[in-house]
C-alpha cells in the first residue's frame, strides 16, 4: 500500500485546476509528473500531501482517506520538497536538516541518537557534510535546494514528493540528485520540466495538460514526438538508444508543420 490519488479534482476559484486525476504508484517506484506551466503538477503534489483537500475524489495513504489521517502521521510517511522554501532567520544547514526529524518526536521528545544519525546520513547523501555549519541564507540557490532534499531525507519517509527539485541545480547536481532519489527505497513523485531527465530516471511518467492526464506509462511509451507536439506545442525528435535502453529527446525550434492531407 502507498500514497494514491483516485479521480481527484481540485476546483479553485471556479477553475478546474486538477480534473479527475488518478495516480497509483507502485511501492518504490519513481513517477514523473510532466506538463506545461500551469498544467496542475504542483497542485496535484499539494493534494497528495494533504495540504489541500480534493473537491472530488480521494487521496489515500495505506488505504485511509488522507483527510482522516493526523498531520504528524502523514509527515512520518510523506516528505515534501516544494519550490519555494526560504527564510531570513540565522539558521544553520544542520538545523534546517534537523527540522525533518520533528514528525518523529513523541510526547517525551525524540531519540537524539536516531536523530543525529538520520541528519548525518542525509547531509552525507546530499554532499553537504562540509557545509553543515554554514548559515542557510548565505547558500546559493542550488545549495539551498540540496539542503531541502537533505531535510526530506532526514525525515526518513516512505513517500517523497518533489516539485521541480532540479530547477536550481547545475547538471552534475541534477544527475546526482535524481540518481540519489531513484536509489532510495522510497516511492517518489517528481514534478519535472526536463523531459530527458524524466526519461532517464523515472519508471513511469504522467503527463498533465490543463489539469487532466493526457498520457501515462513508461517514458518510452509516453514521450513520443506526437505527444510532445500535442502537449508542449514543440517539435521534437525522440531517439532510442537500444543498448542503454534510454530515450533522448532533441528539440527543434520553429512551428510544428501542419499536416498536408
Ligand atoms: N491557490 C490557488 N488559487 C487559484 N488558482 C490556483 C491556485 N494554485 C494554483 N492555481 C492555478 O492552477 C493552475 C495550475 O497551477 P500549478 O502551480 O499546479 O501548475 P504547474 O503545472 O505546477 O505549473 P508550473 O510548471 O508553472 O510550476 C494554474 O493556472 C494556477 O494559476
Amino acid at each position: 500500500m502507498t500514497l494514491r490519488a483516485d479521480s481527484v479534482t481540485w476546483n479553485r476559484g471556479g477553475a478546474l485546476v486538477v480534473d479527475g486525476v488518478t495516480v497509483t504508484p507502485e511501492q518504490g517506484e519513481t513517477v514523473g509528473l510532466l506538463g506545461p506551466n500551469g498544467s496542475g503538477k504542483s497542485s496535484l503534489l499539494r493534494l497528495l500531501n494533504g495540504v489541500v483537500r480534493p473537491t472530488a475524489g480521494v487521496v489515500t495513504l495505506d488505504g485511509d482517506d488522507l483527510a482522516a489521517v493526523r498531520r504528524k502521521e502523514i509527515a512520518r510517511a510523506v516528505a515534501v520538497v516544494s519550490q519555494h522554501a526560504d527564510t531570513d532567520v540565522d539558521i544553520t544547514v544542520r538545523d534546517v536538516v534537523r527540522l525533518g526529524r520533528i514528525p518523529h518526536r513523541g510526547t517525551f521528545g525524540g531519540n537524539p541518537t536516531a536523530d543525529d544519525a538520520a541528519v548525518a546520513a542525509a547531509l552525507a547523501h546530499t554532499g553537504l557534510t562540509s557545509k553543515a555549519d554554514r548559515l542557510w541564507h548565505r547558500l546559493s540557490g542550488g545549495e539551498k535546494q540540496r539542503v531541502q532534499i537533505a531535510r526530506a531525507l532526514a525525515q526518513e519517509p516512505r513517500e517523497l514528493l518533489l516539485d521541480e527539485p532540479t530547477n536550481h541545480l547545475d547538471i552534475h547536481h541534477q544527475l546526482e540528485l535524481l540518481a540519489l532519489v531513484t536509489r532510495l527505497p522510497v516511492t517518489s513523485v517528481i514534478a519535472l520540466h526536463d523531459l530527458n531527465l524524466a526519461a532517464m530516471f523515472c519508471d513511469t511518467v504522467i503527463v498533465l495538460k490543463e489539469g487532466r492526464v493526457v498520457a501515462g506509462g513508461t517514458p518510452a511509451e509516453v514521450l513520443t514526438a506526437e505527444l510532445i507536439a500535442q502537449v508542449y506545442n514543440v517539435r521534437a525528435e525522440v531517439l532510442i538508444d537500444q543498448a542503454k535502453g534510454r530515450l533522448s529527446i532533441l528539440f527543434e525550434p520553429g512551428p510544428i508543420p501542419v499536416p498536408t492531407h
